[in-house]
């Protein structure tokens, strides 16, 4: 596990950025996945940055979305369709047909999740995962549970997650209630992963996820166990670690 901690978020910001701009230099044809989310907004920024300076292009990428809102038009301004086309798709050149996000409105969810799988399946693995991170250890949507799921599934929203992310709607029962996910065995199959975590109300779940007991009550401690994960913290999410 190699963490990385930033005095301001303008460093760690060109730093992920800078990880992501590395491999697309490496590999053109890499495999991405993306979070959406407050904490990823500002590395989405720099990564546009880069490409209008014409040093990386996204071409020959592919994207892979963790997650989405059932019931939300893709209209919607909160749903992550229309996030990830305002912060992301918008401004750079990855083609329409490259990008892959789950659809929260499909008629058949369970058969959306088996679609979801499969296209992840063709392209086997994901090079460079992005997470952030939820408050109760949440990655994507897997929420805390006795068990976790490894593929993409439904999920329902605790009642926690919903109130933090009450925030980007205008009252708390605008909030969705279910979710579709990357299960955790994608997200761990992933070739690299990087966690990105900001702000001192997030300092303890993620220290507890990094260093404490690998459990699925906490589903991002489970990323200890990955052979390649890199985390960002900025200085207030890192203070537990000094
Ligand atoms: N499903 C998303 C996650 O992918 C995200 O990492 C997390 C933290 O969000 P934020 O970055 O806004 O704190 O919660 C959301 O519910």
């Amino acid at each position: 596990m190699d963490i990385r901690f930033f005095p301001n978020n303008e460093l760690l910001n060109t730093a992920a950025a800078g990880l992501i701009a590395h491999l697309l230099q490496a590999k053109p044809n890499a495999v991405l996945g993306l979070a959406t989310g407050g904490t990823p907004v500002g590395i989405y920024e720099a990564l546009i940055k880069l490409y209008e300076q014409q040093h990386i292009h996204f071409r020959e990428a592919i994207s892979f979305n963790l997650d989405e809102y059932v019931g939300l038009p893709e209209t919607h301004d909160q749903s992550y369709h229309a996030y990830m086309q305002q912060h992301l798709f918008s401004q750079i050149d990855m083609p329409e047909t490259s990008i892959h996000i789950p659809n929260g409105n499909a008629a058949d969810l369970q058969a959306e999740c088996s679609r979801y799988d499969s296209l992840l399946d063709k392209v086997k693995q994901i090079d460079l995962q992005i997470l952030g991170l939820g408050h109760n250890g949440h990655i994507g949507f897997n929420e805390p549970d006795a068990g976790l799921v490894g593929g993409t599934h439904i999920v329902e929203l605790k009642e926690e997650t919903r109130l933090a992310n009450a925030r980007y709607f205008d009252s708390l029962d605008q909030v969705p209630t279910h979710a579709i996910t990357m299960g955790i065995g994608t997200i761990l199959k992933a070739k690299t992963i990087l966690l990105v975590v900001r702000g001192a109300d997030k300092a303890k779940i993620v220290h507890d996820a990094l260093t404490g007991p690998i459990t699925t009550e906490n589903p991002a401690s489970l990323l200890q166990t990955h052979p390649n994960l890199v985390v960002m913290l900025d200085a207030e999410a890192g203070v537990l670690f000094s």
